[in-house]
Formats: C-alpha cells, sequence, structure tokens
C-alpha cells in the first residue's frame, strides 16, 4: 500500500506544487490548512484556494483551527520581546511548535506516516541541509525544529528552483493563478509593518524618547523605541553627528536607543539562550559557521553549549548582533542547530 502523507497546504504555489509531486511519486496524499492568525478575510481567500487545488488533485483535505495554540506560542511572544526591546523571529517559533510540531501531532493521528510542505530546504531525516535555491532558502527558520521530528517530514522543493514551481504551476489551468500571485507575507500576520501588529496591543509604540551615545549624554530624538532594531542605522534624529551612527543597545525602560560608531556596534563574543542542535555536541565544543540574521553571510565561529545555552566566539567581529534574532549554525550547506541571541 502506498505510504499516507499529510501536505500543509497554505493556497501557495509552494505548497499545492508540493502535493502535486507527492501525488506523481505515488504518495497517497491529504491536505491541512491551518487557521493560524486572526486575518478571516485570508483564511477565506487561501482556504478557496486549498479548495481548488484539492479537486483538482481529487485528494482530502482539513481544516484546523489553530489560532489559539499560534495566539500564544507565536504571536504573544512576537509582542512581548518587541516590547523588551528585542527583535523576534516568529516564524522560528511557529515551525518549532506548530507546523512541525501540533501539524505533525495531527499527521500521525490520522495514520499519516510523513508531514510535507512547501519550504525549500533539503532533510535526511536527521539534518536538515540549505537548498537548491540560494535566493529562496528556509534554513535558517527551521533551526529549531525538534531533532526528533525530522524523520517524518519530506520537502519535494528541495532540488527545485522557485522559477520551475511556478512555470509548472502555470502549466495547469487550475493552478495558473498561484504561479502569478505575489509572494506571500515574511511573517503571515503582519500585512503591512510590525509597527501595526505592536500598536494594535500596546501603547507607546510611537512615544518619541533620547537618542543617546555611550556616555549617556543625550544627543537625539527617535520614534519610539520599538522602531528599532540593534544595528539599525537609520530612523532616529542626531543632528550634530558627523559620522554614522548605528543602534547599539535599546532600554526599554527608559525609552532610550544608544548608538555608536560601526566600530563600537561589533561584537565577537556573545551567548544564546533556547539551544536546539541537530547532533550531541562534544564537550570542547564544535566550529562551524553561523548566520546571525537571515540575509547575513555565515562567518567561522567556534560553539561551546552549555546546558541550554551557547557561548559563540567569532573568527571576526560582525556588527548588529541583535538579541531576539536566531544564530544559526552551519557546516557548509548542513544546518547543525542553532540558538535566540541574548
Ligand atoms: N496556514 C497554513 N496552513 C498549512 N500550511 C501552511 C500554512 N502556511 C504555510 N504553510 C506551509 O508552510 C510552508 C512555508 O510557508 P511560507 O509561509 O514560507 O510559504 P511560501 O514559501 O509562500 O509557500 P506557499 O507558496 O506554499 O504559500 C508552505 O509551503 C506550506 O507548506
Amino acid at each position: 500500500m502506498s505510504k499516507r502523507v499529510l501536505v500543509a497546504m497554505s493556497g501557495g504555489v509552494d505548497s499545492s506544487i508540493t502535493a502535486k509531486l507527492l501525488q506523481e511519486e505515488g504518495y497517497q496524499v491529504e491536505g491541512a490548512y491551518m487557521k493560524l492568525h486572526g486575518l478571516e478575510a485570508n483564511h477565506r481567500e487561501s482556504i478557496r484556494k486549498v479548495d481548488k487545488v484539492a479537486a483538482h488533485l481529487g485528494i482530502p483535505y482539513h481544516v484546523l483551527d489553530r489560532q489559539q495554540q499560534f495566539q500564544e506560542l507565536v504571536y504573544q511572544p512576537f509582542i512581548d520581546i518587541y516590547r523588551q526591546g528585542q527583535t523576534p523571529n516568529p516564524c522560528t517559533f511557529c515551525n518549532r511548535t506548530i507546523k512541525f510540531g501540533e501539524l505533525l501531532d495531527f499527521a500521525h493521528s490520522l495514520g499519516c506516516h510523513y508531514l510535507a510542505t512547501g519550504h525549500y530546504i533539503q532533510c535526511d531525516g536527521q539534518f536538515f541541509y540549505q537548498a537548491e535555491d540560494n535566493s529562496k532558502d528556509q534554513s535558517y527558520f527551521l533551526f529549531n525544529v525538534p531533532r526528533q521530528n525530522l524523520l517524518f517530514l519530506l520537502f519535494p522543493l528541495a532540488q527545485r528552483l522557485k522559477s520551475d514551481v511556478k512555470a509548472m504551476a502555470a502549466s495547469i489551468p487550475p493552478l495558473q493563478e498561484l504561479a502569478s500571485q505575489a509572494e506571500s507575507n515574511e511573517i503571515c500576520f503582519v500585512e503591512d509593518s510590525y509597527l501595526d501588529v505592536l500598536r494594535q496591543h500596546l501603547d507607546g509604540v510611537d512615544r518619541p524618547g533620547d537618542v543617546v551615545d555611550e556616555t549617556g549624554k543625550v544627543v537625539g530624538r527617535h520614534r519610539g523605541y520599538m522602531h528599532y532594531t540593534i544595528g539599525q542605522r537609520k530612523g532616529f534624529d542626531v543632528p550634530l553627528s558627523h559620522t554614522p551612527l548605528y543602534v547599539k543597545q535599546i532600554d526599554p525602560q527608559y525609552n532610550r536607543i544608544v548608538v555608536a560608531t560601526k566600530e563600537a556596534i561589533t561584537c565577537s563574543t556573545f551567548t544564546l539562550r533556547d539551544v536546539n542542535l541537530f547532533f550531541d555536541p562534544p564537550a570542547e565544543g564544535f566550529d562551524c559557521q553561523v548566520k546571525v540574521r537571515y540575509r547575513h553571510a555565515k562567518v567561522p565561529a567556534h560553539i561551546t553549549v552549555q546546558g541550554t545555552g551557547a557561548t559563540v566566539q567569532l573568527q571576526e567581529p560582525e556588527k548588529a548582533i541583535a538579541p531576539g534574532q536566531a544564530a544559526v549554525f552551519y557546516d557548509d550547506r548542513r544546518l547543525l542547530g542553532g540558538g535566540y541571541i541574548c
């Protein structure tokens, strides 16, 4: 009997082609759409597309309401972390707890052997590897998936280029509308700016405050501390400075940001919390390459793990080490794990 797979279907082109490819490979496919955020109109439109794709493929699909879990495990932490003056990475929370947590449990409860998504990532059951299509590689966001769950994951787009996936959809009449739609938002519940989301829940998002230098001297004004991320160079006003200044520290208690020169914001040692690894690390630590932001290049580093935390020692100092963001470890294209910057 063919193996059963649950495909996480968003109504987008990637997961629709994922379902099609698996069906062509002989899997018995069913879909699942999850209601995560509270944007009802978006759900209606997405479910309409899932329904159309499922009808074309002749597969059943489930609509799961996971709004409460999403609120608790992804959305509220996102708000809390910004309020604390840090920069969260909500997709990594969702991937750990919902997409590759709850949804995998649901797949197993149905009797499916595997869960598949339209992520651009490779997986051999033990490790993730960066996708063939570098421009779409989503490995950074998957560092926190529970290690034991990798055995049950399938990613048919691993070796594909986004352009080929779109071309494939464009050649199938019921999927054509998916091929031409714009890329989905980076964060599914942020329609325009993350600040609009924060404004719905917090006072003071746009409360101006002082910009100070490293000695504490007031040198300018800012628009509200939640507008900033460590390493940011724009969006605050320091009238008398002739050198470019960057955000070095965010002080939510006094609604202040500390700015400094580029040299002063670089650092080569920092610590991580909530570390997740796909292998057992040696006691003396290990060498790897680290990405401290999604769009940053990897840099060589040595990692020492202590309990659920770790210390990262970079070979060369980096700027913009932002608390709340993920530091993700690689061995060339292989993803080793990562943690959240303290
Ligand atoms: N609401 C959802 N319900 C079920 N699965 C989802 C949902 N949102 C995303 N996914 C799954 O997670 C994958 C990656 O999500 P992401 O938001 O990065 O979408 P994407 O790269 O634009 O993919 P797609 O074109 O399938 O929307 C999707 O391909 C899909 O398998």
